[in-house]
């Protein structure tokens, strides 16, 4: 398209190759979702290095303001990123966006807000971007029209072009009218901790449902925002957002076509609800097999980041995705076991739990949580060097009861014990007395793990006798599947097997019983 007399035809088609509704309506394919950041990259494996800029020789909040004003925007230590070496530096530039957080606390809130302003640091990292700086402002709730304070948003703005930042992430989900707000004073495109979610999401989702629910989810957060996305996307130069060229056409989208634009969501939005309806079936079909065949299962679940994957893969020695990223766990893994005396169950892995879920994600997410419902004892894994447990615990349990796990067996298992010390041990012990101690990584804990599961599981209690003749390997085979093999023995007859299984496995093998 190199002419300069597009006809408007051509610009139209264009507009709709560029246009983020469209890419969204795509997005299952292309996995290109909102698109805030580029695809996921290498997560530093030391978690945040610290600040490039610590509070010491912060030089933005200077002689100017008095001790107060200094601590009511406070910069967030140890969150920016440190880069490497110079061919990391070059190689960040082409492909990563950077970004600064920014939060609102109020009085006696900080140590809160600064965890979460870490987790919003991890997550954007997750998301693919390099994380400059954390600003958190301190007043009794955030601005209604530019969430910071205006004259902390004037200083934000330095902030920003000071460090050549690209995107401000706010640490809540903001109004359609607040970011539109913020994005007019600092100049670069505002997003915020729903939307950064919503692309870890999109980026991640493996299953049918998981995509649809996934899709469904942002195109909920889009909807109020249409407007918003044409405006900044014409302010960027660059044209971060929908890649080059994006800005040229869609300056200022018409009322016409947000409003179609709209009307596609909406069917869109529609058939994905049809749709999602439509796989609920096979999913119970699913889990109904597995009642039916009544192996006992171990749902392992926890916040996200806490090491649920690789307990699994340690207990299992299964290959599960295990990724220093939020969210690496998107689907629901399911992998069969056996306990030391030899009664088999199964572990299922689960989605990983994150404070201030979007509501449109809550939905996805519970769909995965069935696991967790349906099991007979939850392992619930606590990243014990996390700077705040109790509240990834408090959390983790809300969720729980809310989909009616409240009555299951909880094992609280405090994972990475190998980064703990005695003092913070003891604390923890304190926060969960009967827990268990493990380190997924060097293994400590883990045989103490096995015993509590063997020893909470329910206990196949029926004794049987069966003679099973040569040509049916598949029933003994299944009786090793079902319940605990106790003797074996060869008859001329065919084969005399002594089992304990559940009673409800029993009627089906009466026509064997010897
Ligand atoms: N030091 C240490 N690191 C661990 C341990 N267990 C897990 N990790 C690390 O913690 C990070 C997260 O582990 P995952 O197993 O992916 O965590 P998850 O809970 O499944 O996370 P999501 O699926 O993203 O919710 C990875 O970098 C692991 O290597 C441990 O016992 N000690
Ligand atoms: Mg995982």
């Amino acid at each position: 398209m190199t002419e300069h007399t597009t006809t408007s035809a051509e610009r139209d088609q264009r507009d709709e190759r560029d246009d983020v509704v469209d890419r969204i309506l795509r997005g299952s394919e292309t996995r290109a979702g909102l698109s805030v950041f580029t695809p996921a990259q290498a997560i530093q494996t030391e978690g945040l290095a610290p600040s490039r800029r610590g509070d010491a020789d912060d030089d933005h909040d200077g002689d100017q303001f008095d001790l107060e004003e200094r601590q009511a925007l406070r910069r967030v230590a140890g969150l920016s990123t440190e880069l490497e070496d110079v061919t990391e530096v070059e190689y960040r530039q082409l492909r990563l966006e950077n970004v600064v957080l920014i939060g609102v606390y109020s009085q006696g809130s900080l140590q809160d807000a600064e965890n979460s302003l870490r987790e919003l640091a991890a997550l954007a990292e997750t998301a693919g971007a390099v994380v400059l700086d954390g600003l958190l402002q301190r007043r009794p709730h955030p601005d209604p029209s530019t969430y910071l304070g205006s004259g902390k948003a004037q200083e934000l703005k330095s902030i920003v072009a000071g460090l050549g930042a690209d995107t401000v992430i706010a640490d809540t989900e903001l109004a359609p009218s607040q970011r539109r707000a913020l994005e007019d004073v600092v100049k670069v495109k505002v997003i915020d901790r729903t939307a950064v979610i919503l692309d870890i999401f999109s980026q991640h989702a493996k299953s049918r449902e998981g995509k649809a629910q996934v899709e469904l989810a942002q195109l909920e957060y889009l909807l109020p925002r249409l407007r918003g996305w044409g405006e900044s996307m014409s302010r960027q130069a660059g044209g971060q957002v929908g890649g080059a060229g994006a800005g040229m056409g869609s300056r200022g989208p018409g009322e016409t076509k947000i409003e179609l634009d709209r009307r596609r969501i909406h069917t869109r939005m529609a058939r994905l609800r049809k749709q999602i309806k439509e796989m609920k079936p096979a999913r119970d079909a699913k889990r109904a097999n597995r009642e039916r065949n009544a192996v006992p299962s171990v749902a392992i679940a926890g916040y996200t980041n806490a090491g649920k994957s690789s307990l699994l893969n340690r207990l299992t020695r299964a290959g599960v995705l295990v990724e220093n990223a939020l969210f690496a766990t998107l689907d629901a893994t399911v992998r069969k076991s056996v306990t030391d005396d030899g009664r088999p169950f199964t572990y299922a892995d689960t989605v990983g739990f994150v404070r201030n879920l979007p509501h449109q994600l809550v939905e996805a997410f519970r769909s995965t949580l069935e696991e967790v419902e349906d099991s007979d004892i939850i392992v619930h894994v606590v990243d014990g060097s996390h700077p705040d447990p109790a509240a990834q615990l408090a959390t983790v349990r809300d969720v729980i009861n809310e989909v009616d796990g409240r009555d299951i067996p909880e094992v609280v298992v405090f994972n990475k014990s190998d980064l703990i010390d005695e003092s913070q041990r003891i604390v923890l012990a304190g926060l969960v007395p009967d827990a268990i101690f493990v380190s997924a990584r060097t293994g400590a804990g883990i045989d103490d793990l096995r015993a509590r599961i063997a020893e909470l599981l329910p206990r196949p209690e029926l004794e049987l006798e069966l003679l099973v003749p040569y040509d049916r390997g598949d029933v003994v085979s299944r009786i090793h599947e079902i319940g605990r093999v106790v003797d074996v023995e060869y008859l001329p007859e065919g084969t005399r097997v002594t089992a304990r299984v559940y009673p409800h496995d029993a009627s089906g093998l009466r026509e064997f019983a010897g």
